[in-house]
């Protein structure tokens, strides 16, 4: 277990995001400590997955700050970059062909010299990871013969081990049924605490998210409130997340009910 040590490991300050001149969300303000776990919720098209591509430097942003513990996103080299961030995307993954141990290995590419070989610690990195995503069984299997919940274990892993103060996640429960669900949003919350790794992610889960993370931010298109889970149902910020008429927040029980 890594010594918790608190410090702001990711800050957003007035941040715009969005494609050339179409902004999608703006006024986007928080700010993350190491051994974290967040989640990004918010309805359907408000911004997620574009807001956690600009933070992973996957995509530029419109205007505002990030800064990684306390060195704006833009100050760092892809490589420094690299071993500061991992990000998990949606896309789907071009080398299913290799192996589950190859691809996790890919993890440790900013790290492994001119040829790629793999050092000790980065054997000991891919072995960890493994082990701790429970992929040890599967190693050797083929990323095209695994079901869509082991593939989602295996992209983890693989971020797991590049080593980074902080990961990014799109919609890693996608897919799943609900006890898998459950079971990955549980190993992001032990790997965020016991290695005090900063861990953000996309998710439609809001009971799950209410129940299982440190804090939320929710994209409303507004103000955007971000908190611990406790502190947004009590300022009502999910009551008008849905038309009220289909889908309403039951504060007491931190649940939506449907209106019938
Ligand atoms: N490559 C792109 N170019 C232009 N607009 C885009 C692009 N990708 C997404 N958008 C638009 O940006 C907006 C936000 O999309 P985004 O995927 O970030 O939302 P989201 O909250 O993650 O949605 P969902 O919950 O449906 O996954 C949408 O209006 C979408 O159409």
């Amino acid at each position: 277990m890594v010594p918790k040590t608190t410090y702001t490991a990711l800050e957003v300050t007035d941040l715009s995001i969005g494609y050339a001149s179409n902004e999608i969300a703006n006024a986007i303000n928080f700010s993350l400590s190491a051994g974290e776990l967040t989640a990004i919720v918010g309805v359907n098209g408000i911004g997620k997955s574009t807001l956690l591509r600009t933070i992973g430097n996957v995509q530029p942003k419109l205007s505002g700050n990030i800064d990684l513990e306390g060195t704006p996103l833009e100050a760092l080299h892809s490589k420094a970059l690299a071993s500061k961030i991992s990000v998990v995307l949606t896309e789907p993954i071009a080398s299913k062909n290799m192996t589950v141990v190859e691809l996790v290995a890919l993890g440790r590419q900013p790290y492994t010299n001119w040829i790629g070989s793999l050092s000790p610690k980065d054997k000991a990195k891919i072995t960890d990871s493994l082990n701790r995503l429970e992929l040890r069984h599967l190693k050797n299997k083929k990323c095209y013969e695994l079901s869509d919940g082991q593939l989602q274990r295996v992209l983890i892993a693989r971020a797991l081990a590049q080593d980074t103060t902080i990961m990014l996640l799109d919609e890693p429960t996608t897919h799943l049924d609900l006890y898998h669900k459950v079971q990955i949003l549980k190993l992001l919350k032990s790997i965020a605490h016991e290695t005090n790794k900063t861990i953000l992610f996309t998710s439609h889960e809001i009971e799950m998210c209410i129940q299982l993370c440190d804090t939320m931010l929710l994209l409303d298109g507004a103000n955007n409130p971000f908190g611990q889970p406790c502190e947004l149902i009590g300022s009502g910020a999910f009551d008008k997340l849905f038309p009220s008429d289909t889908v309403s927040f039951d504060a007491t029980s931190g649940s939506f009910r449907i209106e019938k």
